[in-house]
């Protein structure tokens, strides 16, 4: 059995460099809901160009976790540096207006429902826009470009430019939420479970996009999954967690073909036994 570190250096993976300088630094996070564990005892560093899966059951912690390293949840205690342009936030401590304006200047959140990450009534390219006006564009034109252009590079026809995503199938809507973070060019992703409400084959093609823009843009990216194929698809490394705990954590190739605790091998076993 693998005893969980303390400390993980989320580096070398699938091809890219090693960074010395840690995006991402979270020590000790713990959240509780009143007398309910959401998450504890998690520590892991991330560096730029990295993307890192988190996985494990439901009830496990992952969206708990999600939700304090991106600035949606205060954390009950620990620590989570965010190594922004401006130089270190904690997304805790810092002044509320910093962290709100790295969130939007630097980060994106891929909602797992699109409800939650879309404006359902806007256009299509209004949802697009608007990002880039909360940051400071204000040529239409321009704007109006830029949001085509992006339309058409998650693979919608930029033509739907003036359709609302109530209009739109699951699969165009979760593309049109990538569009709307990406379009600002944000250092690092967060995605909660992005593909689960899709078909199968609706799914890989929302996978395959998201993976060469990950690519593309050298995208950090933190995504929840409890799908270990999703997890093997896109993650340099794996945080395997239970009951708000992480039990093990590697390199996601490692994880996934010789996992070490006996949680790890149970999930990975009941997977390949579908
Ligand atoms: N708002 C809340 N109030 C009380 N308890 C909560 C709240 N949100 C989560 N929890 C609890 O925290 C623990 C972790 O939940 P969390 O949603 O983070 O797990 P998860 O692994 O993301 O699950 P799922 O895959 O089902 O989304 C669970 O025991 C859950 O009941």
């Amino acid at each position: 059995m693998s005893v969980p570190t303390p400390i993980i250096a989320v580096g070398a993976g699938k091809g890219d460099t090693m960074a010395t300088d840690a995006l991402l630094t979270v020590t000790n996070l713990c959240k509780t809901y009143g007398p309910q564990l959401g998450c504890e005892g998690i520590s892991f560093t991330m560096h730029p160009g990295e993307v890192l899966g988190i996985v494990g059951e439901s009830g496990s912690g992952k969206s708990t976790l999600l939700g304090c390293v991106s600035g949606q949840l205060p954390a009950t205690s620990g620590e989570v540096v965010y190594r922004a342009a401006c130089g270190e936030v904690d997304m805790n401590r810092s002044p509320e207006q910093l962290v709100r304006r790295v969130i939007r200047t630097e980060m994106g959140i891929v909602h797992q429902n699109p409800r939650d990450g879309l404006r359902m009534h806007v256009s299509a390219g209004g949802n697009i826009g608007e990002r880039l006006m909360a940051n400071g564009e204000r040529h239409y034109g321009g704007i109006r470009r830029k949001a085509m252009d992006w339309l058409e590079r998650v693979e919608i026809d930029a033509d739907r430019v003036d359709d609302t995503p109530a209009h739109f199938s699951g699969g165009m809507q979760q593309r049109l939420q990538i569009a709307r973070n990406l379009i600002t060019n944000p250092r690092l992703i967060f995605m909660d479970e992005p593909t689960s409400g899709l078909d199968v084959s609706v799914q890989a093609r929302v996978l395959d996009i998201m993976r060469n823009l990950v690519t593309q843009l050298s995208l950090s990216m933190v995504i929840v999954t409890h799908d270990l194929a999703v997890a093997r698809l896109l993650a340099h490394r794996l945080l395997v967690m239970r009951a708000g705990r992480v039990v093990e954590e590697g390199l996601t190739d490692q994880i996934l073909d010789d996992p070490q605790h006996p949680y790890t091998q149970l999930l990975v076993s009941s997977i390949l036994s579908h």
